[in-house]
């Protein structure tokens, strides 16, 4: 088959790049995985690839960009970002500093419920890949789509992306609610305000309101909200046992970009005048301004309000 000769270079050797290039892998692909620790020639591996999946985290992204753009990529290649986060001196999201960067590249984004950990035990997952192109698109779907991993079609990238990004601020708001052990209807009332929070801020970046109630926004908010796998989650619960911010990421493995993305959202809500309070608190917990229960307790006496307005 076409597909099965496709070759996949991975940039990123953290969980999630190892873990995209595995879901190749069993469909028989030649994959080689490319991370700036490996000491490899980047020019040499892109050099008779057909898809470039980009799996570093936010920080890495304009380094690679950076270095690809040395490299005269053929315009032939697939780009794949799988990225949650946010720049933070653009405040852009990565399909955008990609775009710009290689406005003649197919452009796909990759993002979806997806703990890393239980898609390599071979739990059954499904994401979702969104593209301006859609044959590129197809053609990844077909790539990494298998027996326990459904990739699904959109053509919304900017809304699939931002769905995956902004739910990592509510996943820390999460773990803080699961820590202080605040129960079930406090749990259910944080979530379900925590979507129209994010509809606010991605429909206002250009993102189409149906795509969050999809499996990147509604399904990526309820898997890393309710996951101690999920890096974002661990970050919110272990403050609200008490431990410090330096303390908790000295424990933690791997990235949890919503302590980028809080900081990052708080600017572009003030330039946007957009209303995020749990956004709000989460960033004063993480500045150590506020304790996890005067986060709740600032969060509980806001003016009442209609329940949709
Ligand atoms: N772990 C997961 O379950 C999932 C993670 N993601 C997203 O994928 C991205 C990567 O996540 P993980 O692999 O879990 O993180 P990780 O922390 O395990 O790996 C990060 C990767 O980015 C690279 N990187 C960091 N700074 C760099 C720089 N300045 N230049 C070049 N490369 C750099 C690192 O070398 C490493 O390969 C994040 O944005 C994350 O939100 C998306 C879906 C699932
Ligand atoms: O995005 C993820 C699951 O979809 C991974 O969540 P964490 O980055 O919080 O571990």
């Amino acid at each position: 088959m076409l597909e099965n000769a496709k070759k996949i270079t991975v940039i990123g050797g953290g969980i999630w790049g190892q873990t995209l290039a595995n879901l190749a892998r069993r469909n028989h692909l030649t994959v080689r995985v490319w991370s700036r620790h490996t000491g490899e020639d980047l020019g040499a591996i892109i050099a008779d690839t057909d898809v470039i999946i980009s799996a570093v985290s936010i920080k890495g992204v304009v380094p690679t960009i950076e270095q690809l753009q040395q490299l005269q990529l053929n315009s032939r290649i697939i780009i794949v970002t799988a990225t949650k986060g946010l720049e933070p001196i653009t405040t852009r999201t990565p399909f955008h500093l990609w775009n710009q960067a290689f406005p003649a590249n197919p452009l796909v984004v990759l993002s979806g419920p997806n703990l890393a950990k239980e898609i390599n035990q071979g739990l059954p997952a499904a994401t979702v890949v969104a593209s301006y192109q859609q044959k590129a698109a197809i053609l990844l779907q077909k790539l990494l789509s298998g027996e326990s991993f459904r990739v699904y079609l959109n053509s919304d990238p900017l809304g699939t992306e931002l769905g995956g990004t902004l739910k990592n601020v509510m996943a820390i708001a999460s773990g803080v609610c699961d820590g202080l052990q605040l129960g079930t209807n406090a749990k259910s009332a944080l979530l379900t305000r925590a979507l129209p929070e994010i509809i606010r801020v991605g429909t206002c970046l250009g993102g189409c309101q149906e795509t969050f109630f999809g499996l990147s926004g509604l399904g990526d908010l309820l898997a890393t909200c309710n996951s101690p796998l999920s890096r974002n989650y661990q970050v919110g619960y272990q403050l609200a046992l008490g431990l410090s911010l330096p303390e908790v990421l000295a424990k933690l493995e791997g990235t949890a970009e919503g302590i980028n993305t809080t900081e990052v959202l708080m600017r572009i809500a003030q330039e946007k005048n957009l209303y995020v309070p749990i956004t709000c608190q989460v960033d004063r917990l993480l500045r150590g301004e506020i304790s996890p229960q005067v986060a709740v307790y600032e969060l509980m006496r806001r003016d009442l309000k209609a329940e949709f307005d």
